[in-house]
């Protein structure tokens, strides 16, 4: 018999409507009573909490994994019902608090709620079923709309679709439909490179960059900040004439906060050394994402951060490949 530990968050799969909008109130036994019964699989159900996914903080996904872990024993695999809004950030949060966890923790949701006409949940939840009692694999992965995709690379790309999320720079796991499941892809196995660790630091902050940004915002960074992740332009590049950037990653990192740079554009990752406009970035000491998703980086910092703060080994932590996150710097 499997046994599969459904913990419920929230999000719009357990919202119903209120005066003030769709809010999460549906009681966890109710939306277990949804699951269909398979042979050979088992299915308990505990509420975590009842948020709205834009109100899930760093402080939520310790918790999640926290009871994740308190069940470690008792249980074969993990369903995590989730608000669809974070859900990336969440997933990629648990693949690193989790990290080396040695079953399958699955996290899914819905664009529209449980109960009402066209929604999504019953086959999320079905899917979700399907992978977490079929499959051998290990750690934290995302089902939505017939597709599960590591933790790690799982972005919302469209806010009321039914295709919501994509997995970005990284292929598909398996497809999922009427509880079966077709592999596409083995993740390729990772060594361990560092003992498991829950603590987070949430002194991070992330700087888009735009055609305009002024340098002084950094002086506020290094006051206040123990890393700071800049969505740069195209390959990895930052203005240098007029509005310069530089002093500023310059100023941080010799204040010893990393400044990782990634991309704005979504797909493909970044080629730092390709042009001027990156190669200054680099050589004043940012540090390159390669082809990492703005949501796993944020969670990573916060959980590398949350082990040291020397900068040489938060640069090779985060250009180390942990849970999928990561091909390329
Ligand atoms: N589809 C959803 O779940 C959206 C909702 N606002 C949430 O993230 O909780």
């Amino acid at each position: 018999m499997k046994e599969v530990l459904v913990l419920t968050t929230g999000g719009t799969i357990a919202s119903t409507k209120t005066e003030n909008g769709l809010a999460p109130g549906l009681a966890a036994e109710v939306l277990v009573s949804y699951f269909e019964r398979r042979p050979g699989v088992n299915l308990s159900v505990e509420n975590v909490m009842s948020k709205d996914s834009t109100n899930m903080q760093p402080e939520d996904w310790v918790e999640i994994a926290e009871r994740i872990q308190a069940h470690h024993q008792a249980y074969d695999a993990f369903i995590v019902t989730h608000g669809t809004d974070t859900m990336g950030y969440s997933a990629a949060a648990l693949s690193y608090l989790l990290y080396g966890f040695d079953k399958p923790v699955v996290l899914t949701g819905s664009q529209v709620p449980l109960g009402m006409a066209e929604t999504d949940a019953v086959r999320n939840l079905h899917d979700s079923l399907t992978f977490a009692s079929q499959t051998d694999l290990q750690g934290v992965y995302l089902v939505f709309n017939g597709l599960v995709m590591a933790g790690t690379r799982a972005v919302k790309t469209k806010s009321k679709s039914y295709d919501a999320f994509e997995s970005i720079n990284y292929p598909y796991i398996a497809s999922v439909s009427e509880g079966n499941m077709v592999p596409l892809y083995q993740p390729e196995p990772e060594t361990p490179v560092l003992t498991p660790s829950i603590n987070l630091d949430t002194k991070v902050f992330v700087l888009k960059a735009f055609p305009g940004l002024t340098v002084d915002i950094f002086d506020y960074l290094a006051a206040n900040m123990h890393g700071v992740i800049i969505e740069s332009f195209g390959n990895g590049g930052l203005p240098f004439e007029r509005r310069n950037i530089i002093p500023g990653v310059e100023k941080l990192t010799a204040a010893g906060i990393p400044v990782i740079i990634t991309t704005q554009i979504l797909e493909e990752g970044q080629d730092i050394y390709l042009y001027e406009v990156g190669k200054r970035v680099a050589d004043a000491g940012g540090i390159t994402a390669g082809d990492m998703n703005t949501e796993a980086i944020v969670a990573k910092l916060m959980w590398v951060l949350g082990q040291t703060r020397q900068l040489e080994t938060v640069r090779t932590l985060m250009q180390t490949p942990i849970a999928h996150d990561l091909d390329f710097v």
